[in-house]
């Protein structure tokens, strides 16, 4: 409590990445894999907080392909998701909205990971509401996918409660056997039906 404030730490360089395109990013076609428009995406990856349908504690998100370069899922907010009494917890929003976005690989038939994602939160989302999240790819450049999305409360013309955009990296399914713990790794892989949705989405040479 004495002595001198210590100043604040400075953020490491190449903290403040743009999630929004450079000029001369490209909106690519969609991907001739990719699930038609009204499908749903089905998840990744059965263990996935955000759409795993085995993750006990688990958001169970689905997500439907939408026309062209887009996405649509819903989250239900639960007791269990809450913040401020009654009120959705902005992380647990965010990460529906990490989730769906997440899910525009399947569009480009590209796995990537979250680089930036950028919330904004703009107004509260009560316990009970359902949130009608709309995702979109708003540019791609190299390795980067530039995207963003809207989450709006009762209905897709609902008042808008969040607002987001993200940059994620395109990797290879190594990203994974390399950086994930080893006996997680080793059940994708015994699995054929899940390493058959991790192949999903490797880019066709
Ligand atoms: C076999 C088992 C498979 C099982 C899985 C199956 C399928 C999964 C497939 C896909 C998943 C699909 C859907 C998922 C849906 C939702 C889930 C939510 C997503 C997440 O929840 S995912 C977890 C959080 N996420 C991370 O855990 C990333 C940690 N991180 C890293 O792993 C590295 O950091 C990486 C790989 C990002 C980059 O590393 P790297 O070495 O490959 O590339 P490098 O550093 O050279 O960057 C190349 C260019 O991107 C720029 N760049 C890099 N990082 C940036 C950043 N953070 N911000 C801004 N710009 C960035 C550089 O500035 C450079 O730009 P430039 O080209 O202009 O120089």
């Amino acid at each position: 409590m004495n002595g001198p404030i210590a100043s604040p730490p400075t953020p490491s360089a190449g903290f403040l990445t743009p999630t929004t395109p450079p000029a001369d990013a490209v909106l690519p076609p969609r991907a001739p894999e990719a699930p038609a428009p009204g499908s749903p995406l089905g998840s990744h990856y059965d263990q996935c907080f955000g759409c795993g349908p085995q993750h006990p504690q688990g958001l169970r998100m689905t997500t439907t392909a939408g026309e062209g370069l887009e996405v649509f899922a819903e989250f239900t907010v639960q007791d269990c998701h809450q913040g401020g009494p009654g009120l959705a917890h902005g992380g647990l929003l965010t990460t529906a909205m990490d989730e769906t976005l997440g899910s525009l690989n399947w569009l480009l038939h590209a796995p990537a990971v979250t680089g930036r994602l950028e919330t904004d939160f703009v107004c509260p989302v009560p316990v009970d509401s359902v949130l009608h999240i709309h995702a979109w790819i708003t540019g791609v450049h190299g390795r980067k996918i530039y995207s963003a999305a809207e989450g709006r409360i009762g209905g897709p013309d609902g008042p808008l409660a969040i607002r987001a955009q993200a940059l994620f990296i395109q990797v290879k399914l190594e990203h994974f056997t390399t950086h994930g713990r080893p006996e997680d790794i080793k059940k994708v892989l015994d699995d054929s039906d899940l390493m058959k949705r991790a192949r999903a989405f490797e880019v066709n040479p």
